[in-house]
């Protein structure tokens, strides 16, 4: 990956920070109410198309905003000096589609609106949640003109926590005491990566037996089965998704601002799998300069191969796109 090594905006402690979210619809607002409250930044800039409810969410925010943050509606100009800028305008799924149908529509939009922000923010972070969210991460690094380091999609956080819940609940353990992650697709092809799982420091075969739980393949089949299709479940009766992918969004702020070294499954755009330029989630260390690759990760013969497919089906919707 090739570094910028550029100082960036972010600054130390939790004073003066400025975050703007491109996008207050159901995703957009919850973020922006998650950041708030979580008293990590000082300032959240909302743009969204629908200036209105720009204006509105952020004065709603303000009744609720801790003294040290504020919030406001804002245009372009306002990109100017954030430490991050999160994406998530766009269409979102309807019940029956998948993410990769809305590639096109939302491919447009991050064309549209990426220029924008790079030109007023040259050395922010782009942090992308629009969907198909690992095409738009490459679509958002061609558009911008910025180093890999700093463009950053949401990727499979949001799975890799939908993954650790639903095996505490298996396990009957707290998801704290599980290190399991999701990778490839934030999608239908994403990974389980069930070699590398972990619960209570002991690989998951040798917690079964100690734990006297069955090392039952079916159920662990289906625990990834409901992973998978969480966002689909949930939108056939909510309607959308969003606190799960706002609190994922402020777990990879907080790496970044916090400096804090550590990894997350976020996407970022390079070669993987034998695939060329394409954007997906492997284990990727965050600081104030960005995302930074970690040593490869060790899949087993099976994960390798899934993966493989994965990158091969974000890059057929990217090369049908057929962005220069
Ligand atoms: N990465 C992830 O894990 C997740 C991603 N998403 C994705 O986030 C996106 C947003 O979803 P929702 O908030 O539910 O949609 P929404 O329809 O509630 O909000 C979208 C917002 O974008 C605004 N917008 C549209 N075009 C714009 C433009 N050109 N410039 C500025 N603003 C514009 C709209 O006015 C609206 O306020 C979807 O693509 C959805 O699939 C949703 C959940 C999880
Ligand atoms: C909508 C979406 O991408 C999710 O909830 O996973």
């Amino acid at each position: 990956m090739s570094q910028d090594t550029k100082p960036q905006i972010v600054q130390s402690g939790t004073n003066a920070v400025k975050i703007v979210v491109v996008g207050v619809g159901s995703v957009g607002s919850a973020t922006a109410y998650t950041l708030l409250l979580s008293g990590i930044v000082s300032e959240i800039v909302l743009i969204d198309i629908n200036k209105d409810k720009a204006e509105g969410e952020s004065m709603d925010l303000n009744h609720a905003a801790p003294s040290n943050t504020r919030s406001r509606a804002g245009d372009y100009t306002d990109c100017a000096g954030a430490a991050i800028v999160i994406v998530t305008c766009g269409i979102n799924q309807k019940h029956g589609q998948t993410r990769m149908d809305l590639a096109a529509k939302n491919a447009n939009i991050m064309l549209e609106i990426i220029p924008n922000v790079a030109k007023y923010a040259p050395d922010t972070i782009l942090l992308i949640a629009t969907n198909p969210v690992d095409v738009l991460t490459y679509i958002s690094y061609k558009a911008s003109g910025f180093p890999l380091n700093r463009v950053i999609g949401s990727g499979t956080v949001l799975d890799t926590a939908r993954f650790k819940y639903i095996l505490g609940e298996h396990f009957k353990i707290s998801s704290d005491s599980i290190d399991a992650c999701v990778i490839g697709e934030h999608g239908d092809s994403g990974v389980p990566v069930w070699s590398l799982t972990n619960i209570d420091g002991m690989k998951l075969r040798d917690y079964c037996e100690k734990a006297n739980h069955k090392f039952d393949q079916d159920a662990f089949h289906k625990i990834f089965e409901q992973t998978r299709d969480a966002a689909y479940d949930i939108i056939k009766r909510k309607g959308y998704t969003s606190y799960g992918i706002a609190a994922g969004l402020l777990r990879i702020v907080k790496a970044i601002l916090e400096n804090a070294d550590y990894s997350l499954t976020v996407s970022t755009v390079g070669d993987y799998f034998g695939v060329e330029q394409i954007a997906i989630s492997v284990p990727t260390k965050l600081d104030r300069r960005g995302a930074h690759q970690v040593a490869k990760v060790t899949l087993d013969e099976k994960e390798e191969e899934l993966m493989k497919k994965s990158a091969c089906q974000i890059k057929s919707v990217i090369d049908h796109l057929n962005i220069a």
